[in-house]
């Protein structure tokens, strides 16, 4: 098998946008987390910047083109005092997303290491 980066297995640009907003949109319909999201349905400039680095957060740590130019983890999350049950339900959205576009089960496997490595960093911050 040939290697490749995560950025290209998540599906690159393109793969990386679709799972962008399918991850948004569970997490605003999961009752353990929607109340932090539905309410950048009202903003969709700030939903769009968010989803923005959300994109490149994902390409640069996979090796991809774009930089990252959004606020660190514990900057972004800092005073949401996030519970574990939040950070599980992000996950499980996650790997829901992962799974639902057919990302290989080594490639989930990663992401589900790479978020929860960080954990420390958003959660109780
Ligand atoms: C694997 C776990 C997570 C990762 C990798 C992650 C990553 C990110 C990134 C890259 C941003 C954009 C930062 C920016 O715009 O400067 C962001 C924003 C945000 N995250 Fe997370 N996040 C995670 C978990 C969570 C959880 C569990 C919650 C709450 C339940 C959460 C709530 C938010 C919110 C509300 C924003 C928008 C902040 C704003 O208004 O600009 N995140 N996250």
């Amino acid at each position: 098998m040939t290697a490749s980066s995560l950025y290209e297995r998540l599906g690159g640009e393109r793969g990386i946008a679709l799972l962008v907003d399918d991850i948004v949109a569970a997490h605003m319909q999961n009752p353990s987390i929607q109340a932090r999201f539905l309410p950048y349905a009202e903003d969709p400039d700030h939903l769009e910047e968010v989803k923005g680095h959300l994109r490149n957060f994902l390409s640069a740590g996979g090796g991809g083109p774009h930089e990252y130019h959004g606020r660190s983890m514990p900057e972004t999350h800092r005073g949401m005092n996030i519970s574990e049950a939040e950070y599980m339900a992000a996950i499980d959205d996650i790997l829901g997303v992962l799974d639902k576009h057919e990302i290989d089960p080594r490639t989930r496997q990663e992401m589900l290491g790479i978020a929860y490595s960080l954990k420390d960093e958003i959660m109780h911050v």
